[in-house]
């Protein structure tokens, strides 16, 4: 199947579009008050959109990324292939420079490096090896994201414990629009509501502050497919599991995970495993392997992007009169007093040992009885 027809029959909603050689992505800053495409036609476009959060999540970012470098290569005109390749090899260390966290835009960059070198070693065309290994990325990310949902839906059915309907709760944006199509955490509440005689009856999201990932874009996703859900301040989910039962279980996705299981994800998601514990919930990590870094044992040793303070100082969206008016402009709301200080993390890390589960392409991977870490790099 090509990336593009993987890509159709995943989702309703499309935030990557590439018809070699042309890509565009759906700007997620306007989003959901309007539905933009953007053209890619160069790297310093892709960096762009990446570092402006015109498309955001793991797996996107590293897509985009890749994908922004074949549109450019496309158009270029090279002598030679030692040129080529090292034109493309200064362009994705460039690329490099966007965000730190995500893991798979560095994993993307080792893989497309490898297969460059390998065409250029073998006198392949250079330029041509590149484009197909960044496309192959676009199609492997749809695959992977469908066997997650598979994977998770199953692995939750089994083990919820409820007979009955049951509930689930997510945090931040993990579905189509931060992957290339049905996504990873939301992948798995997608693929156990599309089952015939869904046991799923309702979601519950949290707000994702202060980017409001949650109440902007999974909000967004979960209105398209029409799969009830109920939009909740981060700071309400303790007293939601307290007073609902049937919430089995919270599913997010990961920027980065370490060989001992070790989460680096949306700031929120450590506080949310606790309160799973407490309450006895099940907390279940959802990333394809490229989320992945065998390289980093633990959590300490992953970089946080820490963003701009008046991400929390300010409050910022589309102004109701500009809405109306079918214009969108965007306005900033001051919130705390001027001069306040503010530490602002875009990720934070979950220990292991809160993690009941973390759901792969290749499987669903649980510690072994009395362990408080995994081993991943025996289980991949
Ligand atoms: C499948 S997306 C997984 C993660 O990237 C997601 O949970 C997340 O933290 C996104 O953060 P963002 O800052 O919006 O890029």
């Amino acid at each position: 199947m090509s990336a593009q027809s993987a890509q159709t029959a995943s989702a309703k909603l499309l935030a990557i579009k590439w018809q070699r050689p042309h890509l565009s992505i759906l700007n997620q800053l306007l989003l959901p008050h309007a539905s933009e495409y953007v053209d890619i036609k160069t790297s310093a476009d892709g960096h762009h959109a990446i570092v402006s959060m015109q498309t955001r999540g793991a797996p996107a970012i590293a897509i985009v990324a890749a994908l922004s470098l074949a549109a450019e290569v496309s158009q270029q005109q090279f002598n030679t292939a030692q040129q080529t390749y090292n034109f493309i090899t200064g362009k994705l260390d460039y690329l490099a420079t966007s965000r730190p966290t995500a893991v798979n835009l560095f994993d993307a960059i080792t893989k497309l490096k490898r297969a460059i070198k390998i065409s250029l070693d073998s006198q392949d065309d250079v330029a041509v090896a590149y484009i197909d290994a960044a496309e192959a990325m676009l199609a492997a990310d749809v695959a992977d994201n469908q066997s997650i949902g598979r994977n998770g839906a199953r692995f939750i059915e089994e083990s919820s414990g409820v007979v009955g309907k049951i509930k689930v709760l997510t945090h931040c944006n993990t579905g189509a629009l931060a992957t290339a199509g049905h996504g990873t955490a939301l992948g798995i509440i997608r693929s156990l509501y599309q089952k015939p005689e869904s046991i799923l009856e309702h979601v519950y999201f949290g707000e994702t502050r202060p980017y409001n990932q949650g109440a902007r874009l999974t909000a967004y996703e979960l209105l398209c497919e029409e799969i009830p859900s109920t939009l909740v301040c981060d700071s309400a989910v303790s007293a939601l599991l307290r007073t609902d039962p049937t919430i089995v279980a919270i599913i997010v996705g990961a920027d980065r995970v370490a060989a001992n299981g070790d989460t680096a994800n949306k700031i929120g998601t450590y506080q949310l495993a606790i309160t799973a514990k407490f309450h006895g919930r099940a907390f279940i990590v959802a990333a394809p392997t490229t989320s992945i870094d065998l390289a980093v044992t633990s959590g300490k040793d992953i970089v946080i992007e820490e963003r701009d303070p008046s991400e929390i100082t300010a409050a910022s969206g589309f102004v109701q009169t500009s809405l109306e008016a079918g214009k969108l402009v965007r306005e900033t709301l001051c919130v705390a007093p001027k001069g306040t200080a503010a530490w602002n993390p875009s990720f934070d890390v979950t220990p292991a040992e809160l993690i009941t589960a973390i759901v792969t392409e290749k499987g669903v991977f649980v510690k072994d009885q009395g362990a408080a870490e995994y081993d991943l790099a025996a289980s991949i």
